[in-house]
């Protein structure tokens, strides 16, 4: 039965730093290495072998790929990124300490930021030193000042329709490895959560989550690798 792998990246510099990240492109840290490198190790074991890789165009997802992969040794199969795959973009709150953001503005406010289906941060400023607007990556590419979960479904899933889901039809193993929120947006299609439960789902850093496949449709629900 062809399988869905999931990996969030390894922890990233801005993980560490308690940082909002979203389209700034920081780095894994030393544990983020060892993460990935373990993602990758569980595969080995565990037997399940991906043919078809899909990541972000930012290097913690990129780089987390790699390590897996290659502690699978599966670094030769075919890949490809796409900035729809991106973390949700953090607007406004780009760089912020997470926990400084709280103490000013609550922590209710600071949970709908980061939670809430539809409430985007504020706007990012055009200019900011965190706008990724003028990145040769994102040339000809519409870069938004916010996303909140619901627009970050809006170009995952189309994304996923177009190019990954023909591949599991076709009976690839795909591994997919990206960001808290845009696999937020793909489990929450998936697994058919709600606009209301999905606010509580949190995806941790370097587990590969499995959906098993037949046709076009998961068959059963999603588990850890590391309980299989
Ligand atoms: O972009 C970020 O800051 C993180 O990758 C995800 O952050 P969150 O846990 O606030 O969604």
């Amino acid at each position: 039965m062809p399988k869905l792998i999931l990996v969030r990246h390894g922890q990233s510099e801005w993980n560490l730093a308690n940082r909002f990240t979203g389209w700034w492109d920081v780095d894994v840290t030393e544990k983020g290495v060892e993460e990935a490198k373990e993602a990758g190790r569980l595969l080995k074991e565990k037997g399940v072998f991906p043919t078809l890789a899909f990541t972000s165009v930012q290097k913690r997802a990129i780089k987390t790929l790699h390590l897996a992969l290659e502690y699978c040794d599966r670094l030769w199969i075919p890949e490809t990124k796409d900035w729809r795959l991106n973390e949700r973009h953090y607007g406004g709150l780009t760089g912020l300490n997470k926990q400084e953001t709280r103490d000013r503005h609550g922590d209710e406010q600071v949970h709908i930021w980061r939670r809430s289906f539809d409430v985007p941060p504020p706007p990012m400023d055009k200019g900011d030193e965190y706008d990724p607007g003028n990145d040769p990556r994102y040339e000809g590419i519409d870069v938004p000042q916010t996303e909140s979960l619901k627009l970050t479904i809006e170009r995952v899933l189309p994304y996923w329709e177009s190019d990954i889901l023909p591949k599991l039809v076709a009976g690839e193993t795909v591994i997919i490895s990206a960001h808290g929120n845009s696999l937020r947006a793909l489990v929450k299609h998936l697994s058919n959560i709600s606009d209301d439960e999905i606010t509580g789902l949190e995806i941790p850093t370097g587990q590969p989550i499995i959906y098993e496949f037949e046709g076009s449709a998961p068959v059963g629900e999603r588990y850890y690798l590391k309980d299989a």
